[in-house]
């Protein structure tokens, strides 16, 4: 049977993709008074004219947030992303890097490492927040991809391309193209795409998206998921990376035999700490990866909490990717409360699914056996009250040498591979925790002021 048989399909799943949903989410068009608000949704507000075929206005309540914009092909509603915008987007760097991130699983993970080393990226690469995804036309060409396991057929023709407004709160752009019935599809990597097949039968299961193999359009391969968001109205979404470590140890190894000083790593630190390079980094005008990787992780939550906040999007459209210095318990905690808006229920329904992730966590197999690298727990809730989280990201996951076996709770030294993600679960468990007593001590202090007034 196809890999995607086996598992349960986006309708079994109560993913969107009816009608229904997909009209009630044609139309929501936002602008945004906030000065946070996403570079991309200003842009396409400023775009929305008066032309538009679907009648979306130039400026719309601030509190109607597109979540899911699916717009017929060529409708011409607003101007949306097209081809050429993706390829501006999709720089030749980062075409390498995606090309890159196709080889197969033989090649060491350290050669990609090297010719990863090469690129540049810088934030003009990188998504923070809402953008526009693209469906693509299915191939078929290209017979080296015969042999992946799970192809899956595609059934769109162009005529019924659509796009999707979605939320990407990390990574690079151009990473995710639109799926149909509730699914996303994201650049192929060997080790995500081997990740998600271990995972098939491991207690964590439910708490990652459904995998529905590979599928190829226009001369690439993705890895089709479930898209999170599907079933959520004005979502608000949080990314947080786990993990005490933020990088492989074949890139530290890698950055030692081999030093390769970025431009664009040294811009990015700069821009938050113009102190933050030494002397000679300062001279040379560059930071090599793991250099800078651990940088931000002393720079934010990340060494101190085993976590960090990658950045939130809120149901009135306000996106934030600015955390590389909220670093304090007390900071962490402030920035989920905004997120969660003090509510209670949200926190609770939050603090529960993270004590069932860490419970399967402990089970699971996978786990013992795999570095867990930049991953990522996405939170997401509406004005519905339902609240979910989800592991995520997996591209830097990597299984240990046999005989080997993770605890993700102790201090991690070159060597033993630990992530110290236990760590910072519990930990993140515990900022819940406070989010949710102070939360509960706020209003409780509010009604009382408010009846002795
Ligand atoms: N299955 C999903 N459903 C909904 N949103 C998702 C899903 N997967 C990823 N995202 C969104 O995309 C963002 C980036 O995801 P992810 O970390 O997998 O990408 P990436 O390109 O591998 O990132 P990085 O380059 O940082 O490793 C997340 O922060 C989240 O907003
Ligand atoms: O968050 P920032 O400050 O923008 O820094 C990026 C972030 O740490 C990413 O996790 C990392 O990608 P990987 O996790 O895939 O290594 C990327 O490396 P890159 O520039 O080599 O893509 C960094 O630039």
């Amino acid at each position: 049977m196809p890999k995607e048989c086996k598992r349960k399909t986006s309708k079994d799943l109560g993913l969107s993709g009816s009608e229904t949903s997909e009209s009630q989410r044609v139309e929501r068009r936002t602008a945004g008074k906030s000065p946070r608000i996403c570079d991309e949704l200003l842009e396409k507000t400023a775009q929305i004219g008066a032309s538009s075929k679907i009648g979306a206005p130039a400026v719309m309540d601030e509190r109607r947030v597109p979540q899911v914009t699916i717009t017929p092909e060529g409708s011409g509603s607003s101007r949306e992303m097209q081809q050429g915008d993706w390829d501006d987007v999709v720089d030749v760097k980062l075409r390498r890097k995606l090309s890159n991130s196709s080889i197969s699983s033989t090649e060491s993970s350290i050669a990609r490492s090297e010719s990863e080393d090469d690129l540049l990226s810088d934030n003009e690469t990188k998504s923070k927040g809402i953008i526009t995804l693209e469906h693509l036309v299915e191939t078929g060409e290209n017979k080296s991809w015969g042999k992946l396991k799970a192809f899956v057929h595609w059934p769109l023709s162009a005529a019924h391309k659509r796009k999707l407004s979605w939320v990407q709160l990390a990574g690079h752009k151009g990473n995710f193209k639109a799926g149909d019935e509730g699914t996303i599809l994201k650049k192929f990597s060997e080790n995500e795409m081997q990740c998600f097949e271990k995972l098939t039968d491991d207690t964590l299961l439910p708490f990652v998206p459904g995998y529905y193999g590979v599928v190829k359009k226009e001369g690439e391969s993705f890895l089709r998921m479930t898209d999170l968001l599907a079933n959520f109205d004005l979502p608000n979404v949080m990314d947080c990376k786990m993990g005490a470590r933020t990088y492989l140890e074949e890139e530290l190894v890698r950055a030692r035999e081999r030093p390769k000083p970025r431009e664009d790593l040294y811009n990015k630190m700069v821009e938050v700490d113009s102190d933050g390079p030494t002397p000679q980094e300062h001279s040379q005008r560059g930071i090599t990866k793991p250099r800078y990787m651990q940088w931000r992780e002393t720079m934010s939550s990340t060494n101190t909490l085993g976590f960090r906040i990658e950045g939130t999007k809120k149901s009135d459209g306000t996106c934030r990717t600015d955390f590389k210095k909220t670093r304090s318990k007390q900071a962490v905690i402030q920035v989920f409360k905004d997120f969660t808006g003090g509510d209670i229920n949200i926190t609770k329904s939050y603090l529960s699914r993270l004590m069932a992730i860490q419970q399967a966590l402990k089970t699971s197999e996978f786990f013992k056996r795999h570095e867990v690298i930049g991953s990522s727990l996405l939170f997401i809730h509406d004005h519905t009250g339902k609240a979910e989280v989800w592991i995520i990201d997996f591209g830097k996951t990597t299984a240990i040498p046999e005989g080997m076996m993770l605890k993700h709770d102790i201090p991690w030294q070159e060597g033993n591979r630990e992530d110290g993600y236990l760590w910072g679960l519990e930990n993140l468990i515990q900022t819940l925790e406070s989010v949710s007593t102070e939360g509960t001590s706020e209003k409780t202090c509010y009604s009382v002021s408010k009846e002795n007034s």
